[in-house]
């Protein structure tokens, strides 16, 4: 049986206590926290850089899922390292040297993830897929939390799950963007094992313990085939 975790975007978080909303997501058995770190080039917005991503390593043992939606990125990678991340995602769409991206974030010892916006073809993985450790299928436009799941984007994990099953190795399948529980159920049936969530978490009206408690519902709910 696949393992799914629920990694809560700090993206929608109160940043007026941040430590607190880690603190309480922890609590409801978050597994990973999702950094969304923009540049206003790659996106229309600018979010994190290294110091909330330290801050926060102060503050969590849980892993530092950051989701890098930068140009250039291979810039930041030592620094993001240094500053406590534990998986670094990349958009291959600003990567034109990605393998060496790639290479570069696991020699510094850590996970390596690629990134998909909506419109980029499954296609663009054929040559990545054995060397990273983390899809990462954006169901948004990426930019900004709070935005309506593309439901189209649902069919895209179904084949990305059939192109990590053709491998020999434990790859990732994350989902980012309008995940809620009113959709996690079918994502995870579809193949996703990392489940992204912003806004449905930490806007939820009666607070983002109950949301993920929820959240985490779904997921058991989930129909997950026994193999692979
Ligand atoms: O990468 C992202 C946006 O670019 C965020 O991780 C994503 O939008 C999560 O937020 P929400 O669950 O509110 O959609
Ligand atoms: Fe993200």
């Amino acid at each position: 049986m696949r393992e799914v975790k629920i990694a809560p975007s700090i993206l929608s978080a109160d940043l007026r206590c941040l430590a607190r909303e880690v603190e309480a997501v922890a609590r409801a058995g978050a597994d990973w926290i999702h950094v969304d770190v923009m540049d206003g080039h790659f996106v229309p917005n600018l979010t994190f850089g290294m110091p909330i991503v330290a801050a926060l390593r102060r503050i969590t043992s849980l892993p530092l899922d950051v989701h890098l939606m930068i140009e250039a990125p291979e810039r930041y990678l030592e620094a993001f390292a240094r500053a406590g991340a534990d998986r670094l995602i990349v958009h291959v769409e600003a990567c034109p040297h990605l393998h060496r991206v790639i290479q570069g974030i696991r020699g510094l010892g850590l996970r390596a993830g690629v990134a998909l916006n909506p419109a980029t073809p499954l296609s663009v993985l054929e040559e990545i897929l054995p060397d990273v450790d983390q899809v990462l299928i954006m169901t948004v436009n990426p930019g900004f939390g709070g935005q309506a799941f593309i439901e189209r984007m649902r069919e895209k994990v179904r084949r990305a799950r059939r192109m990590i099953d053709a491998l020999d190795r434990p790859i990732e399948l994350e989902v980012d963007g309008g995940v809620g529980p009113e959709n996690a159920s079918d994502l995870v049936e579809a193949g996703a094992t990392v489940l992204v969530a912003g806004a449905s978490i930490f806007e939820a009206p009666d607070g983002a313990e109950a949301a993920l408690r929820r959240l985490r519902q779904a997921v058991e709910n989930a129909r997950i085939p026994r193999f692979p």
